[in-house]
């Protein structure tokens, strides 16, 4: 089966289980014009040509704790290259759930700093609201100097969401650091965004 197959059959199957558009897109690492491109086709009706996207699977890494913990050492590296040269101290990293909990757990060890996680809630389930919050099982944000790390950026809705929460209780956003940024962004709200993989389209 085609990877594309797999990619529909997977987009069927989430849409059977009640998930909407940007749960399904969210959950696939793809754009919602994607999905909706997925599930057309899905109906063999006529479909334009393909939205140009790029789907993400980084469950190889991800089924691993032992490369987890590797990707995350690298993640940290990458991180302190710049931040140290600013003269500042990291007293807090972010998870964004649920992707980017695990890495931001190591890359907290890692770094010997507290650990907070941000849950982006989107109770409509659809890409009108991004309303989420602060877990109140781990460390507070107040007035802290943090990094953010997530899996994958894709439209980058999510972080400025997360640095708008961040900057609104007083805490310090140094960088951000993903696995994977879809984006191509340099700076997000401002951020510097530390990307192992940065994709770039040239068309
Ligand atoms: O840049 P954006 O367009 O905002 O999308 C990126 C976000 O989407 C995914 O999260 P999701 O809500 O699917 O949660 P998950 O971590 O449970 O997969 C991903 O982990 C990022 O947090």
């Amino acid at each position: 089966m085609k990877n594309i197959d797999k990619l529909i059959q997977k987009a069927l199957e989430l849409q059977a289980n009640g998930l909407v558009t940007r749960q399904i897109a969210d959950e696939l690492n793809v754009s919602r014009e994607t999905v909706t491109w997925l599930l057309t086709r899905a109906k063999k009706e006529e479909v334009s040509s393909a939205p140009k996207d790029i789907s993400v699977n980084w469950s190889s890494i991800g089924k691993s704790a032992f490369r987890m913990r590797h990707v995350g050492i690298a993640m940290c590296d990458m991180v302190l290259d710049t931040v140290e040269a600013t003269g500042n101290e990291i007293d807090l990293v972010v998870g964004i759930g649920l992707s980017g909990v695990p890495l931001a757990s190591l890359i907290a060890e890692e770094l010997n700093t507290e650990l907070s996680v941000y849950h982006a809630y989107n109770e409509q389930g659809d890409d009108s609201k991004l309303n989420g919050a602060f877990s109140r099982n781990f460390a507070g944000i107040k007035g802290k100097k943090c990094i953010i790390v997530d899996d994958v950026i894709t439209t980058g809705n999510t972080m400025a969401d997360v640095v708008t929460h961040l900057r609104s209780s007083g805490a310090k956003p140094l960088a951000i650091a993903v696995l994977v940024d879809k984006s191509g962004s340099e700076t997000l709200s401002e951020v510097p965004v530390h990307s192992l993989v940065r994709i770039t389209r040239v068309d």
